[in-house]
């Protein structure tokens, strides 16, 4: 459950983004850029990157006169002062490209908050069949946390390589986190999810382009996310994603078929893990609707009870919960603040 941390060191942070004009990244920049503890913030985009120099705001107008922030050049692996003086390094780049910054970035003192999915996997022969790549840093697969904000337990704490969760698996497991007491009692699960097309990132493909946009399923069972929430939820489930034809947001429904189903008040029993929580609400008989999340950071579920089935419906904003905001939340914690602080409510 969520840890409460004492406020540890309140000083004013020396930030980077790397890959901070992609639609994650400059999330992120805007929540960093409000942030009352972060002092320095740099930008970087490849070194071969079209945007390379230019302002921030002349790819995202909503930027001006409030972000005055160029987007730096920089090639993999190169160390620069802005680096190097580093408190926090968020990678919003590829899951390769996190990869490859493994090596340089893990000798620095900075705490690395990576977006991508390099290091949440627990082995590294996960990468070659889920992510089409070998594995370049297995040794750090162990060394690197899962930053599922709500879920943290010690090993957070000291760790450096924050391995922040995707966005299917956010909403997956925020749902199905406080039933592992009923696991056991779990015969399937199935998880339908439709996610908002910025999921896929900023660069341009046919999948992406307006004229193409409808509501279709994909990568049925075999999706790199499948692992992710099996892993870290303790089961075996078959998860669906699908792709909508809207801009943002996800919305989960995920079936579990028991074999002999908890009881209603034992489920608000598990449930009410998330009373306290400033971002996760959760109710019986509720659906929620991508509408109350979107450009916010809160998760909000739904539950229902129908005989042996449990339907959850959970709904978050990809690039926020699923991605900028939750990174935040992990980098509050690590100061010791209230992980919701400038997270938008
Ligand atoms: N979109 C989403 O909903 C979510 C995304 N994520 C993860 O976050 C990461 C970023 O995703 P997203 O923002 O969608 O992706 P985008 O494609 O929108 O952005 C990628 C960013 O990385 C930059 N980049 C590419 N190559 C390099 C490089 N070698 N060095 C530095 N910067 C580089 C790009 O700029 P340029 O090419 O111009 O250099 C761009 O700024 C991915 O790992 C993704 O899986 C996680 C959860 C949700
Ligand atoms: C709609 C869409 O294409 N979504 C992406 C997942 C989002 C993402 O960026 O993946 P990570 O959370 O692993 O970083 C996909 O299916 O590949």
């Amino acid at each position: 459950m969520e840890r409460k941390q004492s406020a540890k060191k309140y000083s004013l942070q020396n930030v980077v983004v790397i890959g901070a004009s992609g639609y994650a990244g400059a999330e992120l920049v805007s929540l960093l850029n409000d942030h009352r503890l972060v002092g320095e913030l740099t930008l970087y985009v490849s070194e071969q990157s079209h945007d390379r120099d230019k302002f921030i705001a002349q790819l995202y107008p909503r930027f001006k006169g409030r972000v005055d922030l160029p987007l730096l050049g920089l090639p993999v692996g190169t160390v620069t002062d802005a680096l190097a003086n580093a408190d926090a390094v968020f990678l919003c780049t590829s899951h390769e490209v996190s990869c490859q910054w493994y090596a340089q970035l893990s000798q620095l003192t900075a705490t690395v908050f990576d977006l991508s999915g390099g290091f949440r996997l627990p082995t590294a022969d996960l990468y070659p069949r889920f992510y089409g790549f070998e594995h370049p840093a297995t040794e750090a697969l162990a060394k690197a946390v899962y930053g599922l904000a709500e879920w943290l337990d010690e090993e957070f704490d000291n760790a450096r390589w924050i391995a922040v969760p995707g966005c299917y698996p956010t909403a997956s497991l925020l749902a199905l986190k406080p039933l592992a007491v009923f696991n056991h009692q779990i015969n399937h699960t199935v998880i339908n999810a439709v996610s908002g097309v910025t999921g896929a990132g900023r660069s341009v493909s046919l999948k992406t382009q307006a004229a193409e946009l409808s509501l279709q399923g994909y990568k049925a069972g075999v999706h790199r996310h499948q692992p992710e929430i099996d892993y870290y939820s303790g089961l075996n489930t078959l998860f669906l994603p699908h792709l909508g034809d809207f801009k943002r947001g996800i919305l989960a429904t995920i079936t579990i078929y028991f074999n002999e189903a908890p009881s209603q008040a034992q489920l608000k029993t598990v449930f009410d893990v998330y009373q306290a929580s400033a971002l996760v609400h959760i109710a019986e008989g509720e659906y929620p609707a991508l509408n109350d999340v979107v450009n916010s950071g809160r998760c909000h579920i739904g539950w229902h009870l129908n005989g042996n089935a449990l339907v959850i419906f959970s709904a978050i904003d990809n690039l926020l919960k699923g991605a900028a905001s939750q990174a935040l939340q992990c980098f509050n914690l690590k100061l010791g603040l209230p992980s919701e602080e400038g997270v938008p409510l």
